[in-house]
């Protein structure tokens, strides 16, 4: 039997492009836990476990990514077969709880190595590709409306991106929905426009949000209020025509049935790392199908291997009616691959190559890990523009 002889795992610090304002928190860098699995073979798998400004969005950091991993995640690898990959995250969800972050990352590095291992893209793996390129929204979060135009403008000459997230909920709601106004009315039919809330509202902040985001031209609002009201979703879901995505609702298959049950979200953010890896992503998918609610490809700006992860299975989707925000290393200074991915044409192309298709650039990476902080002669480059 194959065994895996080794796992390292290790913190990336990497800056921002802009400061990245949600309602939570402001990004000015993005840390990301990489994880390579060493195989008995040869064969080295990579993942990545990335959250959003530290512990403000979710029960995970990447520290704690990291010392799940570490401490009870790699005992149960040691003894797993890594040719069995479905079995092995099974083996893992007996013995850890949650740590869907550090499972997305474990799940993916095991993915990768068998894909390289049997020459096979990951999407493959996952029952095979509908579409080779992907749709890639953009969020416009500078925190200033006209710095958000420009920016909008620019990117859209580029045709990198005609679909645009707003992040919105940090401000009074005048505030917000004048800045959203602003914005529709600047782009017009040339783009989709978008709101995330990130729970900041209560439902009767929702009910006024809502009517005034559907006038003003909108196309979607994501997870308007607090994740654990989900009949509150469900009667705004009801109420407003304006489709209404779930998020931090969602993590997992289980949450994806009770939430389609509840008929309390119309289209679902999938993430590979909120739902607990690329599999369970996929059920979520699965039930949101059978449900009749439209997909959307979400991130949780991870760098270039947590994306083209979640590439890989979003690839695999039947329906993909909202597209994917996959633009995660887009806002980074910092490329970390030898081959940044590919971004044309308002998509992302999935690469063809066996496993995940992508490599992580040593020197990049040495630079760039937390560990090696200390021996660094130079500074990080200054921001820079999209
Ligand atoms: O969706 C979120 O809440 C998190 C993330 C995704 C895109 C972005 O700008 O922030
Ligand atoms: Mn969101």
């Amino acid at each position: 039997m194959l065994k895996i002889n080794n796992i390292d795992t290790f913190l990336v610090d990497l800056p921002t492009i802009r400061p990245h304002v949600l309602s939570m928190a402001t990004m000015h860098r993005q840390t990301i836990v990489i994880v390579r699995i060493h195989c008995s073979d040869g064969i080295i798998g990579i993942g990545e476990g990335t959250t959003i400004g530290g512990l403000s969005y979710g029960d995970e950091s990447p520290e704690s990514i990291k010392l799940a991993i570490d401490t009870y995640f790699e005992p149960i690898l040691k003894i797993s077969d890594p040719c069995r990959v479905g079995q092995t995250m099974a083996k893992i969800g007996r013995v850890v709880v949650g740590n869907h972050f550090a499972k997305s990352a474990v799940e993916t590095a095991l993915l990768d190595a068998m894909g390289k291992r049997v020459g096979l893209p990951v999407s493959e793996l996952l029952g095979g590709r509908h579409r080779d390129e992907l749709p890639v929204a953009w969020t416009l979060a500078s925190g200033d409306t006209d710095k958000d135009i420009e920016e909008a403008e620019r990117v859209l000459g580029l045709r990198r991106h005609n679909i645009f997230k707003l992040k919105i909920g940090k401000r009074a709601m005048a505030d917000d929905v004048a800045h959203v106004a602003s914005i529709k009315k600047a782009l017009g039919d040339k783009a989709s426009v978008r709101v995330d809330v990130n729970q900041a509202w209560d439902e009767a902040a929702a009910s006024r949000g809502l009517a005034m985001l559907e006038d003003a031209g909108v196309d979607l609002v994501e997870q308007p209020i607090a994740k654990a009201n989900r009949s509150g979703l469900a009667r705004l879901a009801a109420r407003f025509i304006i489709p209404i995505m779930a998020d931090e609702a969602l993590h997992g298959p289980d949450d994806a049935f009770d939430l389609a049950s509840q008929a309390a979200a119309d289209v679902f953010a999938v993430k590979i790392a909120q739902s607990g890896g690329l599999q369970a992503a996929g059920r979520v998918g699965a039930i949101a199908d059978a449900a009749g609610i439209g997909l959307y490809g979400g991130t949780m700006l991870e760098a270039g291997v947590g994306t083209i992860a979640s590439a890989h299975l979003f690839a695999t989707f039947p329906q993909l009616a909202w597209g994917t925000e996959l633009f995660g290393p887009l806002l980074l200074t910092e490329e970390i691959l030898t081959e940044p991915l590919s971004y044309s044409d308002f998509a992302l192309k999935v690469p063809d190559k066996p496993g995940l298709g992508v490599e992580l650039d040593p020197d990049r990476i040495d630079f760039f890990r937390r560990d090696r902080a200390k021996t660094r002669t130079h500074s990080f480059p200054a921001e820079t523009q999209v």
